[in-house]
């Protein structure tokens, strides 16, 4: 039998509001640190991704369900896959449809990482997730700002009606945001003003990750 230890592991949290800069941001790093630690050393993992499959219910009831609510994600699964990446096993990760509001059949086959940068809405507000991450920023835009930059995106690639945009942010997104969102926002170990363009905070981001990486 193999003795071999796995690599380590570097989990880092981007969390905050809908549309705050969370993708912005990761994809950024990412992008950035792959020069300098070669592309296969890193990934981007959504927590959108780990919605519950919602394949058995009508369009109708899928487009009610509160999605920014902490029980509206496969938990069980997120923190499988994580455990497992970092044990130097790869996972399947779901694909989700925005548009469908569901599950798609294929998923995207993911090979351990030294860095993964986890981006999400609630990630701090779990426990379980929290103890599995090394670093955790909150990306904290204000939130009439988010909803502009949710609006525009929301009609341009998700399918959406401006009306349908606005019924979801009054009915769940800016409630659920204010009962846990913003209250998780204590655990974060940096918090990140205005979003997805910080350069100073993305510069410092960078850093730190050299930094656990023992590389500077
Ligand atoms: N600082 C910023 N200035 C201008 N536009 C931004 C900024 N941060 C993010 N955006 C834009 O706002 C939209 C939502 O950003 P995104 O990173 O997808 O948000 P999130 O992942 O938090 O939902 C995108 O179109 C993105 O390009
Ligand atoms: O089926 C779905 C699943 C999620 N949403 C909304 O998406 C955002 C989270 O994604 P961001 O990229 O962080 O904005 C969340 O606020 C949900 O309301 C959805 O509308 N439908």
């Amino acid at each position: 039998m193999s003795t071999l230890s796995p690599m380590p592991c570097i989990i880092i949290a981007v969390a905050g509001a809908s549309a705050s800069g969370k993708s912005l941001i990761a994809s950024t790093v990412h992008r950035e640190l792959c020069d300098e630690l070669g592309c296969e050393e890193i990934g981007i993992i959504s927590e959108d991704c780990y919605y519950k499959d919602q394949s058995h219910l009508d369009f109708a009831t899928r487009v009610q369900t509160n999605y920014d609510h902490p029980n509206s994600m496969d938990r069980d699964l997120l923190i499988r896959h994580l455990k497992a990446l970092k044990a130097g096993q790869a996972v399947d990760i779901p694909k989700y449809s925005y548009v469908e509001h569901t599950r798609m059949q294929e998923v995207t086959h993911f090979e351990p990482k030294k860095v993964i940068i986890l981006e999400g809405i609630l990630l701090l507000t779990d426990e379980r997730v929290r103890n599995e991450i090394s670093l955790s920023l909150f990306v904290d835009a204000p939130l009439d700002i988010c909803f502009i930059r949710r609006l525009k995106r929301d009609m341009q690639e998700r399918g959406r009606s401006m009306e349908s945009v606005i019924e979801q942010y009054r009915k769940t997104v800016r409630p659920m945001f204010l009962q846990f969102i913003e209250p998780s926002k204590q655990y974060a170990d940096i918090i990140i003003p205005r979003g997805g363009k910080n350069r100073i905070a993305i510069n410092m981001l960078k850093a730190q990750i050299l930094h656990l990486l023992g590389k500077k």
